[in-house]
C-alpha cells in the first residue's frame, strides 16, 4: 500500500509544475526543517514561482510526504469549501492526548455533528454575555501595568495571562486569575502543554516516544497534562452540581453550562465535555495573545498610525478611561479595525492548518493526489506580491473598502474559511478590539527596533521568538 500509494503520489505530482526536489529527500534540506528558517524560504520560494510561471501551487517532497500549498484565493478556495476534504494533517497529533478528538481534531461524522451542536454558543446574542467579562479583565490587564510604565517590558506574556483569564471564565465559568496569580499549577500546566506539544512537534528527534522519555520530556508533559485534566474534570462536577440546583446567572452562563445542557440530548459522555472544554481552552487562548502581541508590536513601529487609532478610539469612547466598550462602539472603530486586521495579515496568529486528502481532488486546475497534503497558509497567501503589492509593509489601508474591493475575498484568510473556519472568529474579534481600546487608552507603546527585527517561528502559533519587547508608556 505505502509503495502503491507514493507511486500515486508521484505520478500525479509530476504533471504539477515545480521541481521534485532531491531523489528520496525531496526539499527537506532546502527548508533546514526549521520553523524560523522555513517561512522565509517559503514566501521566497512562492513569490519567485508566481512571478516567473504564473501558477499559484506550490508543490513539495519531505521525505515520502506530498505536500500542496495553494498561494492565492482563487485556488484556495476550492479546498477550503469542500465539505469532503475535511480531515485535518497530523500537526495536532501530539495535542491528542490533552484534547482528545474535540472539534479542531475531530473529522467525519463525529466533526459534523459537534460542530452543528457548538456552532450556536458562538451566536451573537451569546457573544454579548461574554463582553462584560472581556471588559472586566482588560481593565485589570491596564491597571496592572500601571507600576510597570515607563519601563521596556515584554508584552507578550501580559496579553497572553488577560487572554487566558477571559477564556478560562467564558469557556468553564471559573475565574481564574492567571494575570494576578501566574504561577498556579492549572495556569503553569496550560503554558507548559503549549511549549512541551510545540516542542514535540518540532524536534524530529522526539517524535520517538522512548527519547522523550530519556530526555524527560515526555514526564513533564505528563505531569501537566494530570493537572490540566484534573482541573478541566473538577470544574466539570462543581458546574454541574450548581446547574441542577439552580445557581447559574442566566447573564453568566459559560460555553460548559451550554454542553451540559446538551448532554442528554446528544449522549455526551464526561470525556466528550472535557475534550471540547479543553478544546477551547487550547484555541481560544493562544490564538488571540498572538493576534494581540502582534498588533501591539505593529503599533509600536509605527507611532503615526498607533495616534490616529488612539484618537478614533477617544472619539467613539469621550474621555472616561474607565468606560466599557459595547458592541455597539466596536461597528464605530473602524481605523482601529483596520489596524488589527492588517497586524493579522502580516502576522496571521495560525500560520498554517493543514488537510490530508481522503481522494484525489481537484484543486482548480491542479489535480491532487489521494493522501497527499495540502497546506493552507494564511502567512503565504498574506505575503503573495502579485495580492500584496508590498507585501511586508504594515498598512491598515489594505483594508480600505476599494482596496478590498480589488481582491478575492479568499486572499485574506487568518481564521481560515469555509465549512471549517475558525469557529471563534467573532469571539476573537471582539476580545482584540476590547483589550486593544482598554490599552491604547491608557498607554504608548514605542519600539526603537524596526518592524522587521522580529524573529519569529511558524509553529501552532506564530511566535514572537523573542517576546514582544516594547516601551510602555502612561499617556
Ligand atoms: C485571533 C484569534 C484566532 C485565530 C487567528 C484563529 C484561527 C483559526 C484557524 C486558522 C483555524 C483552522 C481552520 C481550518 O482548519 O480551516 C481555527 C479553528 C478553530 N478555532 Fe480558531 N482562531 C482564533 C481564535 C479562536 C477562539 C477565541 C476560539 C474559541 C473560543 C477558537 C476556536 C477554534 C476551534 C474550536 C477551531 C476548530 C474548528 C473546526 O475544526 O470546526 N479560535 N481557528
Amino acid at each position: 500500500r505505502f509503495v502503491q500509494d507514493v507511486r500515486h503520489k508521484k505520478r500525479l505530482s509530476a504533471k504539477i509544475p515545480g521541481d521534485e526536489g532531491k531523489p528520496l529527500i525531496g526539499h527537506v534540506l532546502e527548508f533546514e526543517m526549521d520553523p524560523q528558517v522555513m517561512p522565509h524560504r517559503l514566501v521566497h520560494l512562492m513569490n519567485r514561482m508566481v512571478r516567473e510561471t504564473g501558477h499559484q501551487m506550490v508543490k513539495l517532497w519531505f521525505l515520502h510526504d506530498n505536500v500542496y500549498m495553494p498561494t492565492n484565493g482563487e485556488t484556495i478556495k476550492h479546498i477550503l469549501d469542500t465539505t469532503v476534504e475535511i480531515t485535518k494533517g497530523n500537526d495536532y497529533e501530539v495535542f491528542v492526548p490533552w484534547l482528545g478528538t474535540g472539534l479542531l481534531i475531530s473529522t467525519g461524522d463525529k466533526w459534523r455533528s459537534r460542530r452543528k451542536m457548538l456552532t450556536p454558543t458562538f451566536h451573537f446574542t451569546m457573544l454579548d454575555g461574554y463582553v462584560a467579562t472581556m471588559n472586566r479583565h482588560a481593565k485589570i490587564c491596564v491597571d496592572l501595568l500601571e507600576d510597570r510604565s515607563g519601563q521596556k517590558l515584554d508584552m507578550y506574556p501580559v496579553v497572553k495571562m488577560c487572554a487566558l483569564d477571559i477564556i478560562c471564565e467564558t469557556t468553564m465559568g471559573k475565574e481564574l486569575d492567571s494575570q494576578g496569580q501566574p504561577n498556579q499549577p492549572y495556569v503553569e500546566a496550560i503554558v507548559n502543554l503549549m511549549s512541551l506539544g510545540t516542542e514535540i512537534g518540532m524536534k524530529f528527534y522526539l517524535w520517538p516516544k522512548f527519547m522523550r522519555y530519556l530526555l524527560g520530556v515526555q514526564q513533564k508533559f505528563d505531569k501537566s497534562l494530570a493537572i490540566a485534566h484534573d482541573f478541566t474534570k473538577t470544574v466539570i462536577a462543581e458546574r454541574t452540581e450548581a446547574l441542577a440546583r439552580g445557581e447559574v446567572e442566566s447573564n453568566k452562563r459559560a460555553f460548559l453550562d451550554m454542553l451540559l445542557e446538551q448532554k442528554e440530548k446528544m449522549s455526551l459522555t464526561e470525556e466528550d465535555i472535557r475534550e471540547e472544554v479543553d478544546t477551547f481552552m487550547f484555541e481560544g487562548h493562544d490564538t488571540t495573545s498572538a493576534g494581540l502581541g502582534w498588533t501591539v508590536w505593529c503599533m509600536a513601529c509605527n507611532p503615526e498610525i498607533q495616534e490616529r487609532a488612539y484618537r478614533e478610539v477617544i472619539e467613539v469612547l469621550g474621555d472616561d478611561l474607565d468606560r466599557d466598550l459595547t458592541r455597539d462602539d466596536m461597528g464605530k472603530l473602524e481605523y482601529l479595525d483596520r489596524c488589527i486586521k492588517e497586524s493579522m495579515r502580516l502576522y496571521p496568529p495560525v500560520p498554517f492548518v493543514g488537510r490530508q486528502l481522503q481522494n484525489d481532488f481537484q484543486c482548480g486546475e491542479y489535480l491532487l493526489p489521494k493522501h497527499g497534503k495540502v497546506s493552507i497558509s494564511p502567512f503565504a497567501i498574506h505575503r503573495n506580491e502579485s495580492i500584496y503589492p508590498n507585501a511586508t509593509r504594515y498598512d491598515p489601508d489594505n483594508f480600505l473598502p476599494e482596496r478590498m474591493a480589488t481582491r478575492n475575498a479568499y486572499d485574506y484568510i487568518p481564521f481560515s474559511a469555509g465549512p471549517r473556519n475558525c469557529i471563534g472568529q467573532k469571539f476573537a474579534q471582539y476580545e482584540e478590539k476590547i483589550i486593544m481600546t482598554w490599552l491604547l487608552r491608557r498607554f504608548k507603546f514605542h519600539s526603537d527596533e524596526p518592524i522587521e527585527s522580529q524573529i519569529f517561528a511558524t509553529e501552532a502559533i506564530l511566535r514572537p521568538v523573542n517576546g514582544i519587547k516594547v516601551t510602555v508608556q502612561r499617556r
